[in-house]
């Protein structure tokens, strides 16, 4: 069980994800968490589980173990020097917050207080996350309560600080980048004769069929192709085709400008 208070700071599309997988987890009561936004009535799903709703920031922040920031980029700061008056040293600070480092969060919040950064997934809502850490934080306890929380909400690493720009685009964009191909796929599957709601299922179970096999084995992606690409066959042919347009080159520079974003702000 988690049994510290945890005050989501941000109740958006990432704050909000959170709280319904830390729901989901059922290891933590409903009422220890406490989610803010300024629109109250945007949080009424989460109030009817049971969460805490607010919109004092401050007063949100004051009994928290944990205090969780999934404001947007240009706020996290100001956000800060708003709860710094009440954040202690027991208390563990942890920003969503893309392309704002250690070093900065640090800076603005104080050096005696507890902060980490982890990049989730919007799949923290279902509890499949890929979740990235770091922090300068040394003390094994707190780290391990870190990677505790969201071990409830999917896979979790700690990594170094100096990859997290990494982390964002390849785990937290790249949940988007994996549901464009999704989208595009149905696409074709409409054009070659499915309606889109049979499309879209098929699409699905065979994503997740792909995932399931390379998380099971550990193979190479290139060996279970190679087991579909009959010789002179139909796969190999569609394949070519996609990497003539270019596919595998699209997916990695628009990887590479996602993170040339993060770097460049
Ligand atoms: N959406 C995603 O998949 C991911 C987002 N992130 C990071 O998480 C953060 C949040 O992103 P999203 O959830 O997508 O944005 P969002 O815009 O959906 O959520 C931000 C929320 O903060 C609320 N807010 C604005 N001012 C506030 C204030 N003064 N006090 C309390 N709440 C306030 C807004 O009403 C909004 O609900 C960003 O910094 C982003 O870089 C990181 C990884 C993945
Ligand atoms: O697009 C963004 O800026 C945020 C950070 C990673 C995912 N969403």
């Amino acid at each position: 069980m988690i049994d510290q208070k945890i005050t989501i700071i941000g109740g958006g599309n990432l704050g909000g994800a959170i709280a319904f997988g830390l729901i989901k987890s059922k290891q933590i009561q409903p009422s220890a968490i406490t989610v803010t936004r300024r629109r109250l009535n945007l949080l009424e799903k989460l109030q009817e589980q049971g969460v805490k709703i607010t919109n004092d920031n401050v007063e949100a922040s004051k009994n928290a173990d944990i205090i969780i920031l999934a404001i947007k980029p240009y706020q996290v700061l100001e956000i800060i020097q708003e709860i710094k008056p009440v954040l202690n040293s027991n208390q563990i600070l942890i920003s969503l917050v893309a392309g704002v480092g250690l070093q900065k969060l640090e800076e603005v919040a104080g050096s005696d207080v507890q902060i980490f950064r982890a990049m989730p997934n919007t799949a923290i809502a279902i509890q499949e996350s890929m979740t990235l850490i770091s922090t300068n934080v040394k003390s094994e306890e707190l780290r391990n309560l870190v990677l505790h929380i969201f071990n409830q909400l999917g896979q979790t690493t700690i990594i170094t600080e100096d990859l997290m720009a990494a982390a964002t685009v390849l785990a937290s964009c790249g949940i988007a980048f994996a549901l464009r191909y999704m989208r595009a796929a149905m696409q074709g599957g409409i054009e070659i004769g499915f309606g889109a709601e049979m499309a879209q299922f098929i699409t699905a179970q065979t994503v997740k069929g792909a995932t399931g096999l390379i998380l099971d084995s550990g193979r190479h992606p290139e060996q279970e192709i190679d087991k579909v690409t009959t010789p002179r066959g139909i796969t190999i042919t569609g394949l070519n085709e996609m990497e003539h347009k270019g596919f595998s080159s699209s997916l990695i520079q628009g990887l590479i400008a996602s993170f040339n974003k993060i770097e460049k702000g």
